[in-house]
């Protein structure tokens, strides 16, 4: 497994704890844009686009989680970041657990958001990648932004909704296959248990990709994790209710 140097920016004062904040599928790193201003005010913010997404390489896929973590732990090196905190939002929180477990002198405390340990059926991610190939990623843009928001929330918000469908749609197809062939792989759910770090696990209460249920099994398997369940929320809680996302980062990697 090659690590790629992934696209990076940096925010906040030099000398403060640095954070490390992950994307999901389909996302750049501006997935955490209505958090980075707070998160930055106290930490030292560093966002990346996963690989095969925004400005990152796109090397071909499939992907393995590994090759995911490994990323992460090359990008602390090139910054000089011996130990850093970690939140992810789903493709990002997969990352961040298998962190939590071959890196553990890498990672501080961990945020794990909207995300599962094993997220099945794997035929389902086999027939995206071989869809994405043929078609392209607009071809399912609109259904999974179906997933990331609440229906009312898009409603709500069309600008928002629709600038969310084009980053999903700018995706390169092959990163974006690449990253259905880790979810497709994966199974993180032995190495749970092995997970040192203070551990906060998010969940959107409508969420229909990775539900409640999918982030209680991660805490209750991850040593002394705890547990949120944010209303009003589908897939990106951290997206559709910003604030209280924010407010819980603040106060896990605060106490
Ligand atoms: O794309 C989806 O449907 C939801 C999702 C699963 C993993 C991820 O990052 O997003």
């Amino acid at each position: 497994m090659n690590a790629v140097d992934v696209h990076y920016i940096v925010e906040g004062p030099a000398e403060a704890p640095v954070l490390v904040l992950g994307g999901s599928l389909g996302s750049t790193l501006r997935i955490w844009d209505a958090q980075a201003a707070r998160l930055s005010s106290r930490f030292r913010v560093v966002r990346f686009d996963t690989r095969g997404h925004g400005e990152s390489p796109v090397p071909p896929g499939p992907y393995t989680i590994a090759d995911l973590g490994h990323d992460v732990i090359a990008l602390l090196d090139r910054l000089g970041v011996s130990k850093a905190h970690f939140c992810g939002v789903s493709l990002g929180g997969m990352t961040g657990m298998w962190l939590g477990a071959y890196a553990p002198d890498r990672i501080d405390r961990l945020v794990l958001c909207c995300t599962s340990a094993r997220l099945g059926p794997p035929e389902m991610w086999a027939e995206r990648a071989r869809t994405v190939r043929e078609q392209g990623v607009a071809a399912l843009a609109d259904t999974v932004v179906a997933r990331w928001l609440t229906p009312e929330y898009a409603a709500r918000n069309p600008g928002l909704a629709r600038d969310l469908r084009d980053m999903i749609a700018a995706t390169p197809a092959e990163g974006y296959a690449g990253c259905c062939g880790v979810i497709e792989h994966m199974d993180l759910t032995g190495i749970l248990p092995t997970v040192r770090a203070a551990t906060l696990v998010i969940a959107g209460a409508d969420d229909p990709a990775t539900p409640p249920t999918h982030g209680a099994s991660i805490a209750a398997a991850i040593p002394g994790a705890r547990m949120a369940i944010v209303p009003h929320a589908a897939h990106l809680a951290n997206v559709e209710q910003a604030d209280t996302v924010t407010a819980l980062i603040m106060e896990h990697l605060d106490g």
